[in-house]
């Protein structure tokens, strides 16, 4: 279980804090969607639940962020990332640098905590396959695709087999194929009790796979819910969010008098298909 408790950041020598007031609960083995516009605090978020802030950040934090009951502030770095797994924003930045091939890279991880080497052979190979990047393995992490960089930054996380993985916009570099692909391996983890944290505009997929919804703006959570509560708030727009291909539609249907006013606009596949009468089993 991840908790925070009125937690407020504010980076070192910067005139406001970036986070304010936030409080939240993700139960373990589900996954959490957080979304919000440019600069609301996600990366900032982010790095807090990873124990990232304040161990390497600096800066003051103040509230009680825990994991499983054990204050993120009081564990070592080594603690906290056997805890958490963090996929940064920018896949680049995630290369270590220090390895000349894809497996070496992805095992980098576990070889600094000592796995035994077919452990960790195999470890790689079980990500690799679970990611399709097991063809990418003997070539060199400098010459990917930027979302094939993505896949591997995210494959040398998993390995790692935390407990808790947050992402941080996981997806921004991969094609649609690429980002089913990492979603469906989301809700693989959580079947088997990985708490994930996933910022990420993509309000769809969260719609598809997520159990919550969090809504950052302000510098704090404005809003928690199911996906499909939160996505039908009329505030979003409001707080830089927009919406679903499902509620855009909805909404030009209404403009064009197509539907009534009194409909409700639809958020997911499902409730489209009603409002459109068209039923279910077309492409989403
Ligand atoms: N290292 C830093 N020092 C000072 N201020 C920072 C630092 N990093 C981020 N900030 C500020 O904190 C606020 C939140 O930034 P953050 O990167 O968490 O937003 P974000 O929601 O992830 O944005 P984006 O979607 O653009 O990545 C912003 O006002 C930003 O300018």
């Amino acid at each position: 279980m991840i908790r925070l408790d009125d937690v407020g950041y504010t980076y070192p020598d910067a005139p406001a804090p970036a986070l304010q007031h936030v409080s939240l609960e993700v139960p373990p083995g589900s996954i959490t969607g957080v979304v919000g516009a440019s600069g609301a605090g996600k990366t900032t978020l982010a790095k807090v639940i990873a124990g990232f802030i304040p161990q390497v950040e600096g800066g003051e934090l103040t509230g009680s962020a825990t994991v499983d009951g054990r204050n993120l502030a009081e564990l070592s770095l080594v603690e906290a990332v056997s805890k958490v797994g963090l996929v940064i924003q920018n896949p680049f930045n995630q290369i270590s640098g220090a390895r000349y091939t894809v497996r070496g890279e992805i095992a980098f991880g576990l070889e600094n905590l000592g796995t035994p080497r077919a452990e960790m052979a195999a470890g790689v190979d079980e990500v690799a396959a679970l990611l399709r990047i097991t063809d990418l393995l003997d070539r060199s992490p400098y010459a990917l695709s930027g979302g094939q960089m993505q896949l591997v930054a995210i494959a040398s996380m998993l390995v790692l087999r935390t407990p808790v993985l947050v992402m941080d916009e996981p997806t921004s570099q991969l094609d649609p194929a690429g980002t089913r692909l990492v979603f469906s391996v989301l809700d693989t983890l959580e079947e088997a009790g990985v708490t994930v944290v996933i910022f990420e505009h993509k309000l769809e997929l969260l719609q598809a796979h997520a159990d919550r919804l969090l809504v950052l703006a302000d510098r704090t959570i404005a809003l928690a819910g199911t996906p499909t509560e939160v996505l039908a708030d009329e505030r979003l727009s409001g707080w830089g969010i927009g919406a679903t291909r499902y509620t855009r539609a909805a909404r030009l249907a209404r403009e064009r008098g197509l539907i009534g006013a009194e409909v409700p606009l639809p958020v997911s596949f499902d409730q489209a298909a009603a409002v459109f009468g068209t039923g279910a089993g077309g492409a989403r």
